[in-house]
């Protein structure tokens, strides 16, 4: 008898919580092993999602999906209601329906009553001010999770660094999320796989056990250096290849910025203490395909717009969501600098910001250089 429900949503409801995630060694388990299993249905693991913007409110739809029951804080009371009411979040994910069990409010302390997952979903430059608000809220105990993808102006810290620094709460309790996560496409419940990091195996895979759902596969590692890095960087070099496609320029100079861009983003990440394999992975190579092919992607279209001829602030001001690549630039070449890094493709983006290389100019290596290289 075919299912009565064969929506990929419905599959996850079927499913027992953190059903979905086997590894290798536990599908070739002999079956005696598994006759000790759990299988009594338990609990729904109550979770929390601060930040109601385009990511927020997917990561939400994800973790719901995966069997969760979420609570999502957003700032906007009106946005609150929406999500609540109509399960839908019109401005940031339109046309996508929320699962039913998701409810939000503007309300901090009753989101963040007895969550044991805390993800974090605001704009980099705004964490650590929100960070200060929901500090004597946070439940004792709570694993907290970045979402997000860029660094702090100024510290030049990285998100889980700023979380560290203001919760702490000991970095075996932090996670970050990254990888190739266009939300709109995961919102449609297009299959997609993301990484998770903590400094702690059994915190990161008690996270991608329910961040994981038919559609959205979490993988795990304890590279933090590497996936919050590679998931700042890639973002720089989406800015740069929207640069050289609003010029109008083709594939091969695309593919030679890809390519290179990724050679910038390894030197830099290894240089930190993260590891080379990581950039080689979902939260390195495989966000940066998925930002530097996707007009969905902010950071891509705000180069394009820069390539069109707009200035910096034109850009800003017709941006309406998150590019956190635009922050990062600055941070990201300070930090280079402490370390001798070279990031020529990144020095470029920050020259056509500043207004003082023409789009036109931008390559896949400082034209000023007349010295070949290695590869
Ligand atoms: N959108 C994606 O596809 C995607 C995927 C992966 C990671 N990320 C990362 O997630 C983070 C959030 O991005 P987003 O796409 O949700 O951005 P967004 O612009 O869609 O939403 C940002 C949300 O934060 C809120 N906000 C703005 N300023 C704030 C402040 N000062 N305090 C509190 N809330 C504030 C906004 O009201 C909005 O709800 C970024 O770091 C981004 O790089 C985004
Ligand atoms: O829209 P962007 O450029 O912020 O990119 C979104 C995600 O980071 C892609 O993985």
């Amino acid at each position: 008898m075919p299912s009565p429900c064969s929506s990929r949503t419905c599959a996850a409801r079927r499913l027992r919580p953190n059903a979905g995630i086997r590894s290798r060694t536990t599908r070739r388990r002999p079956a005696v092993l598994n006759s000790d299993v759990q299988t009594e249905p338990r609990a729904a693991r109550k979770v929390a999602v601060l930040g109601s913007g385009s990511w927020g409110t997917t990561f939400a739809k994800i973790l719901a999906d995966g069997g969760a029951d979420v609570a999502m804080w957003a700032r906007r009371p009106e946005l609150a209601r929406e999500i609540s009411q109509s399960k839908r979040n019109s401005d940031y994910l339109p046309g996508i329906n929320l699962p039913r069990s998701i409810w939000a409010s503007s309300r901090l302390p009753e989101v963040l009553e007895g969550a044991e997952q805390v993800y974090v979903s605001v704009p980099a430059q705004s964490l650590r001010e929100n960070l200060l608000i929901v500090r004597e809220l946070i439940p004792a105990d709570a694993i907290v999770i970045s979402l997000m993808k860029g660094v702090e102006k100024g510290t030049r810290f990285r998100m889980s660094q700023v979380i560290d620094q203001e919760l702490r709460i000991g970095a075996d309790r932090v996670a970050v999320v990254s990888g190739p996560n266009l939300a709109l496409e995961i919102a449609k419940e297009q299959p997609t796989a993301a990484v998770v990091s903590s400094q702690s195996l059994e915190t990161a895979t008690t996270v991608a056990m329910t961040a994981t759902n038919p559609y959205f596969r979490s993988y795990v590692n304890t590279d933090v250096i590497g996936t919050e890095f590679g998931g700042v960087l890639k973002n720089l070099i989406a800015v740069a290849i929207g640069i050289v496609d609003g010029v109008g320029y083709g594939e091969n100079t695309k593919a030679s910025i890809i390519t290179r861009g990724l050679v910038e983003m390894t030197d830099f990440a290894v240089a930190f203490g993260g590891r080379a394999e990581t950039l080689a992975g979902l939260a390195g190579l495989g966000d940066l395909i998925a930002t530097c092919e996707s007009s969905l992607s902010r950071n891509n279209t705000a180069g394009r717009l820069l390539g069109q001829g707009y200035s910096f602030s034109d850009v800003v001001k017709q941006m309406n969501q998150t590019a956190e690549g635009l922050s990062s630039v600055a941070p990201i070449l300070e930090l280079a600098l402490s370390k001798g890094v070279e990031m020529p493709i990144v020095s470029q983006v920050a020259e056509v910001l500043a207004g003082t290389l023409d789009p036109r100019d931008i390559a896949p290596h400082l034209t000023t250089d007349p010295m070949p290289q290695g590869e």
